[in-house]
C-alpha cells in the first residue's frame, strides 16, 4: 500500500525518525504512454506522460510541501508563507492546514487560473492578491520570511527541492532505468533542479545506468533562460509559468551543462497546440504550462536520437484552468439544441 513519499523514500530524503511526517499520500503518480505522440516522432521513440496532475492538489508541488511543511512542524513553525502563480499556494494550504499551521500566499492579481484560487480558499489560507506580478510577490515574500516568525515555503526553501526530486525517483522504477531525455517546462526552475538531483542521487546509489539529457522548456514570453535576461513583464497564457526571474536561474543552468540538456522556447500557439493533442490523441488532461514540456519535445524532435526515450513531465491538472480550456476549444460546443432526437441526431452529423 502506498504510504507517501517521505516514507516510501526516507533513506533518500533528509528526514528522521523524530522528523513529522505531513501526508496526503502524494506521489505514485502514472508514468503514460503516450503513443499517438511518439507516432509524430517515429524512428522507434517511445515517449511517456509523468503525469503528476493526479497529486492530491492537482500538480507536483504536493511532492516539495509534504517535505517543507513536514521539516516546518519539525521545527516548531505556526505559520508558512509563499509567493505563487496558483499551484505552489494551493499545496502550501492544503499541508499547512494539515498541519494545523497558517498560511499566507502572494498571488499576482488577474493572473491565477481559477482551480487555484478556489483551491487556496477553500484550504482555508490568507489569500493576498497584489497589484503585481509573481517576481514583485516573490521578493516580498523573501523579505517577510527574514524578518516575521512565518517559514518560506518557495523553492528557495531547500527541502521543496528534496521533496520534488522523488519524480525522477518514480521514473526510474517504472522504466528500469532513467530515460534518454527529460522534458519538464520550466517556470521559477526548482523543478528541474530537482529532477536532476534525483536523477544524479539515484545513480550514485546504483538505481540507474544512464542519466537523461535535461530539455527545459519556457513560454516564448516569460523565457529568461533563453534570453539570458530577466523579462520584467513576462506574459503567457500558461500563467503558472508566467516568471520573469527565476530563483533557480543558477541551478538551472548548472543543469543543463552538467546533463548536456538545453533550454528552448515555445509559442503559446505552440503550448496550447500540445495542450489539445494530449486531451483529444492520449486523454491526458493537463494545464497549459505542463504541455510545454510536449510542445518543446517536438519543436527539437529531429534531435532525439533514434530508439529513445522520453519522458514528458506533465505538471498539473487541467481542471486548474477551466477557462483556458474553454477559451480556445469553443468549436466543440453545440449549444441550444432542441431536446428531441431528430434536432440531436442532426447536430451530431455523420458517425
Ligand atoms: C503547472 C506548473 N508547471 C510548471 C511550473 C514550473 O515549475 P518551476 O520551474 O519549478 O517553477 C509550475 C510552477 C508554479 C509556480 O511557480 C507556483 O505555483 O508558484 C507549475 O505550477
Amino acid at each position: 500500500v502506498w504510504s507517501g513519499l517521505i516514507k516510501t523514500y526516507q533513506q533518500y530524503l533528509p528526514v528522521t525518525e523524530n522528523t513529522p511526517v505531513v501526508t496526503l499520500l502524494e506521489g505514485n503518480t502514472p508514468l503514460i504512454p503516450v503513443p499517438s505522440i511518439a507516432q509524430l516522432i517515429g524512428r522507434q521513440v517511445q515517449v511517456f506522460a509523468k503525469y503528476d496532475g493526479l497529486n492530491p492538489t492537482g500538480s507536483f508541488k504536493d511532492r516539495g510541501m509534504t517535505m517543507a511543511i513536514s521539516k516546518a512542524k519539525e521545527a516548531g513553525a505556526r505559520a508558512v508563507i509563499c509567493a505563487s502563480t496558483g499551484n505552489t499556494s494551493a499545496a502550501a494550504a492544503a499541508y499547512a492546514k494539515r498541519a494545523g499551521m497558517k498560511a499566507f500566499v502572494l498571488i499576482p492579481d488577474g493572473y491565477v487560473a481559477l482551480g487555484k484560487l478556489a483551491q487556496a480558499l477553500l484550504y482555508g489560507a490568507e489569500v493576498l492578491s497584489i497589484q503585481g506580478n509573481f517576481d514583485q510577490a516573490l521578493k516580498i515574500v523573501r523579505e517577510m520570511a527574514n524578518s516575521y516568525p512565518v517559514t518560506l515555503v518557495n523553492s528557495v526553501n531547500p527541502y521543496r527541492l528534496e521533496g520534488q526530486k522523488t519524480a525522477a525517483f518514480e521514473v526510474v522504477d517504472a522504466l528500469g532505468d532513467a530515460p534518454d531525455w527529460l522534458c519538464i517546462p520550466v517556470g521559477n526552475a526548482g523543478n528541474i533542479t530537482a529532477y536532476w538531483m534525483g536523477f544524479c542521487q539515484y545513480h550514485q546509489s546504483g538505481k540507474c545506468d544512464r542519466l537523461p539529457k535535461m530539455m527545459g522548456f519556457q513560454a516564448a514570453g516569460a523565457a529568461p533562460l533563453i534570453t539570458g535576461q530577466p523579462i520584467t513583464h513576462p506574459d503567457t497564457v500558461a500563467t503558472a509559468i508566467r516568471i520573469g526571474n527565476p530563483a533557480n536561474w543558477e541551478k538551472a543552468i548548472a543543469v543543463k551543462s552538467a546533463s548536456k540538456g538545453e533550454f528552448h522556447a515555445v509559442t503559446d500557439e505552440e503550448i496550447l497546440a500540445a495542450y489539445r493533442l494530449l486531451a483529444s490523441e492520449e486523454g491526458i488532461f493537463c494545464e497549459p504550462a505542463s504541455a510545454a514540456s510536449v510542445a518543446g519535445m517536438l519543436k527539437v524532435k529531429d534531435q532525439i536520437p533514434t530508439g529513445a526515450t522520453v519522458v514528458c513531465v506533465l505538471t498539473g491538472n487541467g481542471l486548474k484552468d477551466p477557462n483556458t480550456a474553454i477559451d480556445n476549444n469553443q468549436n466543440a460546443f453545440k449549444p441550444g439544441i432542441e431536446p428531441t432526437l431528430e434536432a440531436v441526431a442532426a447536430a451530431m452529423g455523420v458517425i
